[in-house]
């Protein structure tokens, strides 16, 4: 491990390497709020970032220019959403990323290794978790939202393709726009008291739509075959352990009334899938996949696994206001808390590099 700084915690937001990602880990308002605590922040010019740089230079934050984290001071703490880019080959600096990396993912390894040639080190967003392993911070909210609202225009035949980023509002008026009767339109959210459930109920109450809410208790005392009497299905199960299936391949020759899936949990390939009548993801090119029975029968689904990033605003705020109260723990020493736990899932993931 480099040395480090006994100076005040310095967060740099890079920028990112995707081009479709537009949100910010971190947005002008709670960077003004890191600097009024004592913390050096430096913002990375991205031209497709959701916020002018002028915004964070405005609350407080120094600039720099695109992808010159790799030579950010060795005590910084270099933070972003999504992958790094591929070079360099080593990594010396502390991260704070989603690398999905801790679950022998593809390129897993790579990534790993890079840390471990550069002595750095990786804080996964995904393991900030609290003391009952309850993740800290997460998209999930803004992901039910866009979700449920993108059934809501299939069901009308009202999805416009490809799916491009957009705000709160356009969203809001597309869905009333489509003027589905409320009577006569049945939805279904599945995990429904989970942080995109909860959203996609939000999504569905502005189409004029009340949806079943559909959670654990259901699961276990309601047979599955009920969810084939709704129009839409909105999936937004978290699950671990491989349970009863909601929709199988066989359903789509069933009489029933559920003719779009919109799965947000987009688990398509895993033991877990709780809609195996899919099996893959589907794209902002073409979001749309119609699934067919050995009958002819058909269904559509939407499985777009990035929907945060369609409200790219909404969900930095949202994400940022999450993170913002941890940033300002990274000055503990040892890390403490949702730190600890992801230094933690990050030993122990080296400890099982090949
Ligand atoms: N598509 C995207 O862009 C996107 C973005 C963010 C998150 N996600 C995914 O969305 C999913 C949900 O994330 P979250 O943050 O809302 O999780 P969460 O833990 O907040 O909610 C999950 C919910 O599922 C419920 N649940 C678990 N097992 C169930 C069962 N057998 N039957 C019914 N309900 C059950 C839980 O009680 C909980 O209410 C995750 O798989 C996550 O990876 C997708």
């Amino acid at each position: 491990m480099p040395s480090r700084s006994s100076l005040s915690p310095h967060v740099w937001v890079r920028h990112e390497t995707r081009s479709t990602e537009r949100r910010a880990p971190v947005v002008p308002d709670d960077v003004r709020r890191l600097v009024a605590s004592g913390l050096r922040v430096t913002v990375e010019e991205s031209p497709q970032r959701v916020f002018d740089l002028e915004e964070y230079a405005e609350a407080g934050a120094s600039t720099a220019a695109t992808g010159s984290w790799v030579d950010a001071p060795e005590d910084a703490w270099v933070l972003g959403i999504k992958e790094l880019p591929d070079e360099p080959a080593e990594l010396h600096h502390r991260h704070i990323y989603f690398a999905h990396s801790f679950k022998g993912q593809h390129e897993a390894v790579d990534t790993l290794t890079r840390f471990e040639k550069g002595r750095g080190q990786l804080f996964d967003i995904e393991y900030l978790t609290d003391d009952n392993g309850r993740r800290v911070v997460a998209f999930g909210y803004w992901a039910g939202y866009v979700g449920a609202a993108l059934g809501v225009l299939e069901l009308a035949g009202a999805l416009e393709t490809p799916l491009a980023p957009t705000d709160q509002p356009t969203l809001d008026a597309a869905v009333k726009a489509t003027g589905l009767d409320p009577v006569d339109t049945l939805t279904v959210v599945t995990g429904a008291r989970g942080r995109s459930g909860r959203g996609a109920v939000d999504a569905l109450a502005v189409a004029g739509l009340a949806p079943m809410r559909w959670d654990r208790s259901e699961s276990r005392t309601r047979d599955v075959s009920h969810l084939l009497g709704h129009d839409l299905l909105v999936n937004c199960v978290l699950t671990t352990v491989p349970t009863t299936p909601f929709v199988t391949r066989d359903d789509l020759d069933r009489r029933r009334r559920l003719r779009v899936l919109a799965d947000v949990t987009c688990d398509v390939t895993s033991d877990t899938n709780m809609l195996p009548v899919n099996t893959s993801i589907t794209s902002w090119e073409s979001p749309v996949r119609r699934v067919t029975g050995p009958e002819g029968g058909w269904m559509d689904v939407i499985a777009v696994d990035n929907l945060p990033s369609l409200l790219p605003r909404e969900a930095s705020i949202t994400f940022s206001a999450d993170l913002t109260p941890h940033l300002l723990g990274l000055g503990d020493h040892p890390p403490v808390g949702p730190w600890a736990a992801a230094a933690k899932a990050y030993d122990d993931a080296v400890g099982r590099l090949p």
